[in-house]
């Protein structure tokens, strides 16, 4: 345990003005994710409190006590004019008054538990308590990952802590030296449950990151060991370059579904169908509303209200960029929302994202639209902000990685546009577009270099606008495309399945979380294999 030395907050810099804290959440009784949202909802409406960033959702072994509930945790960056101690009494308002958190004893199970980490003045310095029931930063923080990693989704990978002034990012590095399996946490994206017989509350798409030293060169890296998740697609429209309409009644789509989870629960867990009414191949004629949604809107009722099909191993995504198709999809049953355009051909999709939190998002990396991306594939200029990148825990300004500076920095201002909106982190997948706005070059780069944009971080200059796809997982959508048969000279998009299986193994080689095909029977042993062979899953 870390004993801090005396106070020295000067009651001047930190009554005047907006200090900024980070409180770590907790919950494992009853409807966990339910819990903590409201506890957000509740901080964020504290006249003197408004809320700032949160992390992802994390699922974690129980500490110390182990005869309990897996819990949810979490960070949360607020700006407040409250002191240390005004904060501490606000917080236990919330845990006790409002979410009426029953304490049995220390370490015990909580509907929700808000601990304060960090203290920062308006002036950027760290306060220090040192009370008998208030001790500031928090004295057992260095030993928990489950702060730390959402922590460090946070802050800036150099941030220091102020007693050992060594930066918080490399106490997380030691905590998984130790290599013991219950400090590895679930990032967990909550979706919804449609199964009323099962647990009330939430589904989750779960991803499971370690650190793995490498037995040659003792360099340490990130990998995720959990399943890649399989989007099989779903055309409904006649003219997708890869279908030709084939599914082109009710009755036709829901057979190539229960055939689709057939094969697919032969060797997977759960499913991911991408219905999408819409092309949005380059250069195509764009659907009216009003098709789309006659197009998407009925079979996704059907898969919901078929009872031979296992619902709760059935995620279903709508591959829209519409708001009206997107919010109408999600009251009938869909889980994600598949966003090609990051949120710019329709403004007014964040806002549906961000009024249904436990509904996820795809935010996908493109350039101008439909008609202009094929010309808009240079990589060569930075555009938005000013600012710098880091990598892992460095800061990078090397020309080699330019492309995926560049990118990031695209996906990184789509991110903040999303916050800034209201829509979550925990609700976002991130899809580095395979064939938007990319020549050859560039997707196979995206492929290539996929470990530094998943460890891709930008930190805006002059502000505190930190983003950091860390935990955020990568789907890739490269089957059937043009730059596989550029390669394989094959012209007929339906000759590309064997190649598209071969490129969804390198996906995941590279770090891919999720794949978008659509051949799911031929490409669910692709990623079967992928992931025996790169995930060590047998
Ligand atoms: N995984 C996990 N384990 C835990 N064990 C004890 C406490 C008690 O924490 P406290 O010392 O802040 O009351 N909180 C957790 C928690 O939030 N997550
Ligand atoms: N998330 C995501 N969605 C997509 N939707 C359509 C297409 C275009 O390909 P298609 O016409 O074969 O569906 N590609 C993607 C993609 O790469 N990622």
């Amino acid at each position: 345990r870390i004993k801090a030395e005396q106070p020295s907050f000067d009651n001047e810099t930190v009554t005047n003005g907006q200090n900024t804290v980070y409180l770590s959440f907790g919950s494992n009784i009853g409807d966990r994710i339910m819990n903590i949202q409201e506890a957000i909802k509740i901080l964020d409406e504290h006249e003197s409190i408004t809320v700032k960033n949160i992390s992802s959702f994390f699922e974690s072994e129980p500490m110390y006590y182990l005869n309990q509930n897996q819990f949810i945790n979490g960070c949360v960056e607020c700006q407040t004019i409250l002191t240390p101690r005004e904060l501490l009494k606000a917080i236990k308002d919330i845990e006790y008054n409002k979410l009426n958190r029953v304490k049995e004893f220390d370490n015990g199970p909580r509907t929700l538990d808000l601990d304060i980490i960090m203290y920062l003045d308006s002036k950027g310095n760290q306060i220090i308590v040192n009370e008998p029931d208030l001790i500031v930063p928090h004295d057992k923080m260095l030993e928990r990952s489950f702060v730390l990693e959402p922590l460090c989704e946070l802050i800036p990978s150099n941030f220091e802590h102020p007693i050992s002034t060594e930066p918080i990012s490399k106490h997380l590095s030691a905590i998984y030296e130790r290599g013991n399996d219950e400090d590895y946490l679930w990032k967990v994206i909550p979706i919804p449950n449609h199964n009323k017989e099962t647990e009330k509350g939430t589904r989750f798409l779960k991803f499971k990151t370690i650190c793995k030293t490498n037995e040659f060169t003792a360099k340490r890296k990130r990998i995720t060991i959990s399943p890649t998740y399989l989007m099989g697609i779903l055309n409904t429209t006649p003219d997708s370059f890869s279908d030709g309409g084939k599914y082109n009644t009710l009755e036709k789509q829901l057979d190539c579904i229960k055939v689709m989870c057939q094969e697919h629960f032969k060797l997977h867990e759960n499913i991911i169908i991408d219905v999408g009414g819409c092309s949005t191949r380059p250069n195509s004629v764009q659907a009216t509303v009003e098709e789309e949604l006659a197009r998407t809107i009925p079979i996704i009722e059907q898969i919901r209200q078929c009872k031979e099909l296992p619902q709760d191993k059935i995620i279903i995504s709508i591959d829209t960029y519409r708001s009206e198709v997107a919010e109408k999809a999600i009251q009938v049953g869909a889980d994600i929302i598949n966003d090609i355009s990051g949120g710019a051909f329709d403004s007014d999709l964040f806002n549906i994202i961000s009024s249904h939190p436990n509904v996820a998002y795809v935010l996908s990396h493109t350039r101008g639209d439909i008609a202009t991306m094929t010309k808009l594939t240079s990589y060569d200029e930075f555009t938005g902000s000013e600012g710098c990148e880091f990598f892992n825990e460095e800061e990078y300004t090397g020309n080699n990685l330019k492309f995926i500076r560049v990118l990031g920095r695209e996906l990184a201002t789509r991110y903040q546009i999303a916050l800034s909106k209201g829509v979550r982190r925990w609700q976002i997948i991130v899809d580095p577009g395979l064939g938007f706005a990319k020549d050859l070059n560039s997707n196979l780069k995206v492929i290539r270099e996929l470990p530094f944009l998943k460890n891709y971080s930008f930190l805006e200059d002059g502000t505190n606008n930190y983003t950091s796809f860390r935990n955020l997982p990568f789907l890739l959508g490269p089957s059937r495309k043009k730059f596989i048969g550029t390669i394989t000279k094959d012209d007929d998009a339906q000759n590309r399945d064997f190649a598209t299986g071969s490129i969804v193994a390198s996906c995941i080689g590279f770090g891919a979380d999720l794949v978008r095909v659509h051949n799911v029977a031929d490409c669910s042993k692709s990623i079967k294999l992928a992931d025996a062979t790169y995930k060590l899953l047998e």
